[in-house]
């Protein structure tokens, strides 16, 4: 059996000035280098739980273990470091920053993190050479590397944000709704990069869809209703 990457327990999440939780889980566990997608409706707390496993968020009541780690005893200046080392993020809004180029958005990873740059360094790979091979694979033109990112695609951003979450291959990848502004074409060769990064690393991949279409890619489907009391409560009311 894999090492744990995510152990849950009785994980409670309440949004400010809100009465009922969002989030009430029971039990949650990730192994090592496994491929899961989390789905669930609209409102059901996926982005939530992305949060609450990267460390944005607060654990408020629980245990929440990434890597052997336990979240809880973290400052937030903690976890923004522990994120920036061992997890890459794709989120919804890719939040690049849109006056520095492709390439200083993808390099910013490494920058932030001695993880990141360590892991490069034993690949024997400058960090501009994976930078420039991880964008070459993501099907960004050259041409592109050197232009602000607020001049690319929405599409485009997606995968320099894809670029900049997998450089200097952290231990776990969590991508939400990462291929919403894609085409068919760009969606499945985002998703073979995307996977075949993560073999080569033993990337632990968490994936937020709401394309059904794309659950033959991953090794597990968690419903998180199946596992949320807190939708199983709504649905008794
Ligand atoms: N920034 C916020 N402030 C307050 N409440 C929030 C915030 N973000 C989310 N929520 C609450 O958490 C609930 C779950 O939202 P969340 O974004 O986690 O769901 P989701 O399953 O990711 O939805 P979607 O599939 O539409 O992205 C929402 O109904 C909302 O009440």
């Amino acid at each position: 059996m894999a090492d744990l990457c995510i152990s849950v327990r009785n994980l409670a999440y309440t949004w400010r000035g809100q009465v009922k939780p969002t989030l009430d889980i029971d039990t949650l566990t990730i192994h090592s280098g496994e491929r899961v997608v989390l789905r669930g409706p609209s409102g059901s707390g996926k982005s939530t739980l992305l949060s609450l496993l990267a460390g944005v968020h607060d654990v408020q009541s629980g245990e929440l273990e990434v890597l052997g780690q336990s979240l809880k005893t973290m400052s937030q200046h903690q976890r923004d470091r522990y994120r920036a080392d061992h997890m890459g993020y794709i989120f919804q809004q890719f939040n690049l920053l849109p006056f520095l180029t492709v390439q200083q958005n993808v390099l910013l990873a490494v920058e932030f993190s001695n993880a990141r740059r360590q892991r490069l360094q034993q690949a024997g790979v400058s960090a501009a050479q994976e930078c420039k091979r991880l964008l070459t694979s993501l099907g960004i033109s050259s041409e592109l590397w050197h232009n602000p990112a607020s001049e690319l695609s929405v599409g485009q951003q997606q995968r320099v944000a894809a670029a900049r979450a997998l450089i200097g291959a952290p231990e776990i990848l969590i991508a939400d709704e990462p291929t919403s502004a894609l085409d068919a074409d760009a969606r499945d060769s985002f998703l073979a990069l995307l996977k075949s990064e993560c073999a080569r690393h033993q990337i632990t991949l968490i994936f937020v869809t709401h394309d059904g279409s794309l659950a033959s890619h991953f090794d597990r489907v968690i419903e998180l209703n199946a596992i949320n009391r807190a939708a199983a409560q709504e649905v008794q009311v």
